[in-house]
């Protein structure tokens, strides 16, 4: 008996939630004039499709308000303090605090099995004719929710309904039938029941229509905050001033003029940089203007960048340098930002040296690939580059220096002069520059009792015709490394031979495991360019033959010692023909 009052109680909780949901619903999604701060019922009024004049409905309205407190009282006084004490409960904080997550669960998972099917008959029989219905609210044009009064509500909560609706066919039919019920009913016109029409979008849908903003907004908010944790960009729409801030500073720089070997003519022209930010007062008194910049153009590995350092070392000036790709970004202005203030800063240091290497990335001719793709973000970088060093005057003590492996591809402006106006050519060293280069490098080395610097270096440069710079510093390097994976106390010749070896052929393939035919094959071949070499009066000599499988794909080969000459004569090419041609194998073979 107490269950069955309790799950009354319960229901009529939910008639009045369901109420308060059905206004909300009303007053958001009716396609009638409503004011939204009237009461439910009034509002309802003037949407009868009964024709009637505004002020007979306003009367109309009040009388009806009037007779519903009556029936309110009526029903008060049957039910006692129980129901006065559900109204006061539906306040919305007590509502949200009490009933919230109840609400929540039973209104979305468990409204459909409280809803009823009726058909107009029931309706006209059982809620019309009985007077339980306040309104009827027709629900997309498809179904009508039967709005009850107080008598209505415990009749539903009598059947355990939360809900009574009947679908129909078209509006129209059911305005028609509403009206012949209610006149069959003898219902008076001032009396009739208010319809209200209601097109309410679903959750799930709006949910469904925010969702692609919504996710376009937490792709940008994540976005910008994981290229923030990347290091240094400020975001997707704000690039801050780390970012742009990317280039290497040096302010004591270590490196001078002594450390750079083989490359005598290249230091003699940049010798006059560093004489003019040692002392600019010197050209300056006499008008002498100072180059702006060099362009240091030559082989990779030449020592371009080790010699733009050490005029700054030597010079005593901060050393601010950066790579050309660096300033292209997928940011459209980023470049020409970076530029802008690796120039500012270079002028509050001023004196200083700029180096821009690998400016071929930035600088190569504009309008080249236009229509294809050209890249105007590059182009920006580069017009602004040439604003800068347009804009200072050499009164601001700024020398750029850049380097490139491919000058002839640099856009003219820059080379003009008032920019870039000295081009410096770094070639590869030549046999005294390679013994230089050994002795700066040897320096750093610690080398067995038996060997002469003196002899060892010369020995070195001969085993290394064409090689750079870059490749007799790998040389050195190595000879340290194979000579500590010996457990050497000591760097010794051998070293430095298989060193030499690994640098111009590549590393030792010990697993490579040959047959024995094929060993044979691979040294009749090599064997082939030895005796060529050997017996050919104008070709290189031979230095080794080796068949251990080394690098990527050759089986054996050998090593010849070609002089640094720059003509060739006819039958030095010829022999140097023949003997590459040499494979023996042919002879043997056919
Ligand atoms: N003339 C040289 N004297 C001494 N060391 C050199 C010389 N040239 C190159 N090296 C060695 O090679 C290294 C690489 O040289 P560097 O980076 O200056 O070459 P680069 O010409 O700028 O190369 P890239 O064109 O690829 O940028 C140097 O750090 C140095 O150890």
């Amino acid at each position: 008996m107490k269950d069955n009052v309790d799950e009354k109680q319960k229901l009529e909780t939910l008639f009045r939630l369901n109420k308060v949901m059905v206004s909300g619903m009303n007053q958001s999604h009716s396609n009638t004039n409503q004011q939204p701060k009237e009461p439910l019922h009034s509002q309802a009024k003037s949407n009868t499709f009964t024709s009637n004049t505004s002020q007979s409905t306003g009367n109309k309205n009040s009388h009806n308000s009037q007779s519903r407190n009556e029936g309110n009282k009526k029903n008060s006084n049957k039910k006692g303090p129980v129901k006065k004490e559900l109204i006061i409960e539906l306040r919305p904080i007590t509502l949200l605090a009490i009933f919230g997550v109840p609400f929540v669960f039973f209104f979305f998972f468990n409204r459909e099995g409280l809803k009823k099917e009726i058909t107009f008959q029931d309706f006209e029989r059982d809620f019309l004719k009985r007077n339980l219905v306040s309104k009827l609210i027709v629900v997309n044009d498809s179904s009508v929710l039967i709005g009850l009064n107080e008598a209505g509500v415990s009749h539903a909560v009598q059947e355990h309904v939360l809900e009574y609706f009947f679908t129909i066919g078209s509006v129209k039919k059911f305005e028609e039938k509403l009206k012949k019920a209610q006149e069959e009913a003898g219902i008076p016109e001032a009396n009739r029941v208010p319809v209200i029409y209601s097109h309410p979008t679903p959750v799930m849908r709006t949910l469904f229509s925010y969702l692609p903003t919504l996710l376009l907004v937490g792709f940008i908010i994540w976005s910008s905050k994981s290229m923030l944790k990347m290091g240094g960009s400020g975001g997707l729409f704000g690039q801050n001033k780390k970012k742009f801030k990317k280039f290497n500073a040096e302010k004591n720089v270590k490196v001078n003029f002594a450390d750079v070997a083989g490359c005598d003519e290249a230091k003699e022209e940049i010798m006059e940089f560093v004489k003019f930010l040692k002392n600019p007062a010197k050209y300056e008194r006499l008008g002498a203007k100072i180059p702006r910049g060099a362009i240091l153009s030559g082989p990779p590995g030449t020592g371009k960048t080790l010699l733009a350092k050490a005029t700054a070392g030597e010079a005593g000036v901060p050393f601010y340098s950066v790579s050309g790709s660096e300033f292209v970004e997928m940011f459209v202005g980023v470049g020409a930002s970076r530029v802008r203030d690796l120039f500012k800063t270079a002028r509050e240091n001023a004196p200083s040296i700029v180096f821009v290497d690998e400016i071929d990335a930035i600088g190569k001719s504009r309008g080249k690939g236009k229509g294809m793709g050209g890249n105007d973000e590059r182009e920006n970088t580069l017009n602004q580059l040439l604003v800068e060093m347009d804009g200072f005057s050499t009164s601001d003590h700024v020398v750029v220096l850049a380097g490139t492996n491919r000058a002839d591809v640099l856009d003219s402006a820059l080379l003009r002069p008032g920019r870039f106006d000295r081009k410096v050519y770094i070639s590869n060293p030549e046999l005294e520059g390679r013994k230089d280069i050994f002795a700066v490098h040897l320096k750093k080395i610690k080398l067995a009792d038996n060997c002469d610097l003196e002899d060892l270096k010369g020995r070195l440069a001969a085993l290394t015709p064409g090689m750079s710079g870059a490749d007799i510093a790998n040389v050195c390097n190595e000879a340290a490394l194979i000579a500590a994976r010996h457990n050497e106390e000591s760097v010794k010749l051998h070293d430095f031979e298989q060193a030499i070896e690994r640098v111009i052929a590549g590393l030792e393939k010990k697993n490579k495991l040959l047959s024995p035919e094929e060993k044979k094959v691979v040294a009749y071949h090599e064997a082939g360019h030895a005796i060529c070499g050997w017996y050919l009066e104008h070709a290189d000599p031979l230095l080794k033959v080796s068949i251990v499988p080394r690098g990527q794909g050759a089986l054996g080969y050998a090593q010849y010692l070609p002089p640094d000459i720059f003509l060739y004569t006819t039958k030095k090419l010829m022999d140097r023909m023949t003997m590459a041609l040499g494979d023996w194998n042919y002879f043997i073979y056919n």
